[in-house]
């Protein structure tokens, strides 16, 4: 699904009402309805059915007239609150605004600190707050009366329910502007802006629906957005199929080479998670010393040791033979002879590499070798590997993912996975897809390597690179948020994710 930003809003609005001739005002009633629909159901089970609508003076607070007037038609108490000067109302909002004095609906005005003291007492007679502030317009930072009014909303403890986006949240990045509404719900028109998926505006929306308003989809697909939400529907279209007459060899051998004195879990993880993610073979490159330990919890995939797979004293030796995929780097340590096995693997690799932990780390030191790449490549960094990869702090890296995340993708012409909460992936031409999926219960030791082997697991079945990343990342989260729904965030291990990811696959392949 495509998520756009605030100037992508604002250009679909005016293609379906300039080209397609539908009058915007249609729209600002079909957005209305939408969220009427939603307070109706919240009103349901509330004993205090009064509604307090506050607008401000744009077409989010248009909305918020629109709805105003639906509810009073219900024939429910409704309290209209505009923040600032009504004769600013302009277009469409104006209209609506109009139809309330006509219905001499309750509308009061806010303008100074003698209004925030009443509108205080009056927002606790009412049941839901309505947040019609400011929705894509949002151009500055909140301050004066809007602050104060925001501050108020959240202090008043009762439900709500925020109109296309939080008051405050910029739709472009999700961040808070100076102050924003805290929602317990927020409805958001025809498609997400990123300030809805992204943190920390995705907190601030709470539950998050997608309503239809009625702009055809042709006027959707004649944007070219750069930016998409992983959605279930897309990967249950991306998983491999499996036919009947098949035998292991049609879903790929995935080669890991990872693990090291200290970090062999790193290398089992991500061998089980290949497997689990239905990869046909897989084998597991470690360090010789270490083969009797993985053999132990390994029983599904072969062991080689490093020095069979490769021989630093004459790299010609290198050897992969009819792997489909590679992941290097989990657990690996950052000794000299694994930098040159890296360095190798980048150079004369044919099949996709994921490179992952200590492989990223050692990438860093050298990472023009990248220049060098014949096969398509994934990166999976968290932030603090993408800030050796990149000479960024982590606080630079975490102000502005996307842009991090595409802009190593459009360097160097890898796929980035970009981890985090809301995981980011570009691909080499900066198309973003952010993962919907997750929770911070997965910050845990081992969780990184099961999505490595899930990356490696997928690409040996055949699908792209692009498509594995997106599919696995997703897979991940769903297995992470199932986890975390047995175990709880505090206790959940990497392995517990491992065990769910059979089932996150079956509740995907059930529809
Ligand atoms: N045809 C359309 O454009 C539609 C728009 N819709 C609604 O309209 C919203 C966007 O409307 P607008 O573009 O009028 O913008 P907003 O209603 O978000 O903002 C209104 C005005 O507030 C001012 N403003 C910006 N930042 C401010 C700040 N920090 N403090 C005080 N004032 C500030 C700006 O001058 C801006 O034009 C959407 O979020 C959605 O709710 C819906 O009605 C559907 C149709
Ligand atoms: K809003």
């Amino acid at each position: 699904m495509k998520i756009f930003s605030n100037e992508e809003m604002k250009n679909l609005d005016r293609i379906a009402i300039e080209e397609y001739k539908i009058p915007g005002i249609i729209l600002m009633e079909n957005a209305g309805i939408a969220v009427v629909k939603e307070i109706v159901k919240s009103l349901e089970i509330k004993e205090n059915k009064r509604v307090a609508i506050l607008c401000g003076l744009g077409n989010n607070g248009g909305d918020g007239f629109v709805i105003a007037r639906h509810l009073i038609s219900y024939g429910l108490g409704v309290d209209t609150y505009v923040i600032g000067n009504t004769s600013s109302i302009k277009g469409d909002a104006k209209i609506n605004y109009e139809i309330l004095v006509h219905l001499k609906a309750s509308i009061t005005t806010i303008k100074d600190e003698e209004d925030l003291a009443m509108l205080e007492d009056s927002l606790e007679k009412c049941g839901i707050l309505v947040d019609g502030i400011l929705g894509t317009g949002l151009q500055r930072p909140i301050e004066g009366v809007i602050k104060e009014v925001i501050a108020i909303v959240n202090k008043s403890k009762k439900e709500i329910i925020a109109i296309d986006i939080p008051s405050g949240i910029n739709g472009d990045d999700g961040e808070v502007y100076g102050e924003a509404v805290k929602a317990n719900k927020t409805i958001t028109f025809q498609l997400p802006k990123i300030g809805n998926i992204l943190y920390p505006g995705s907190d601030y929306c709470g539950k998050l629906l997608i309503e239809n308003i009625g702009i055809p989809k042709n006027a959707i697909d004649a944007i070219e957005a750069k930016i998409s939400l992983i959605t279930e529907k897309m990967v249950q279209a991306l998983l491999p199929k499996r036919y009947s007459d098949t035998h292991k060899g049609s879903y790929g051998k995935a080669l890991i080479i990872a693990g090291s004195f200290g970090m062999t879990g790193a290398a089992i993880l991500a061998s089980k998670a290949a497997l689990r993610s239905g990869a046909g073979i897989v084998k597991t490159a470690v360090p010789k010393e270490l083969s009797v330990i993985i053999e132990n919890q390994l029983i599904e995939a072969i062991t080689v040791s490093l020095e069979e797979l490769w021989n630093q004293d004459n790299q010609q030796a290198f050897r992969l033979k009819g792997e489909d995929a590679i992941a290097i780097g989990p657990g690996s340590g950052r000794a000299e002879a694994f930098k040159k096995l890296l360095e190798a693997v980048v150079e004369e690799a044919t099949v996709p590499v994921v490179i992952d932990a200590d492989g990223l780390n050692l990438l860093a030191e050298n990472i023009d070798i990248l220049k060098s790449l014949k096969a398509p490549c994934i990166i999976t960094p968290h932030p603090g590997e993408m800030a050796r990869l990149t000479g960024l702090s982590i606080d630079e890296i975490n102000r502005n993912r996307i842009d991090v995340a595409r802009g190593f993708s459009l360097k160097w012409k890898v796929i980035t996975l970009l981890k985090g909460a809301r995981t980011i992936i570009s691909d080499e031409k900066g198309n973003v897809y952010i993962n919907s999926t997750g929770n911070p219960g997965m910050a845990t030791a081992g969780s990184g390597d099961v999505l490595t082997g899930m990356i490696t697991g997928l690409l040996a079945q055949g699908i792209s690179p692009l498509e594995a990343t997106i599919t696995a990342a997703y897979l991940h989260g769903k297995a992470g948020d199932r986890t975390a729904e047995k175990y709880g965030q505090y206790s959940m291990l990497a392995g517990d994710i491992l065990e769910e990811i059979p089932y996150g696959i079956k509740e995907l392949l059930k529809f």
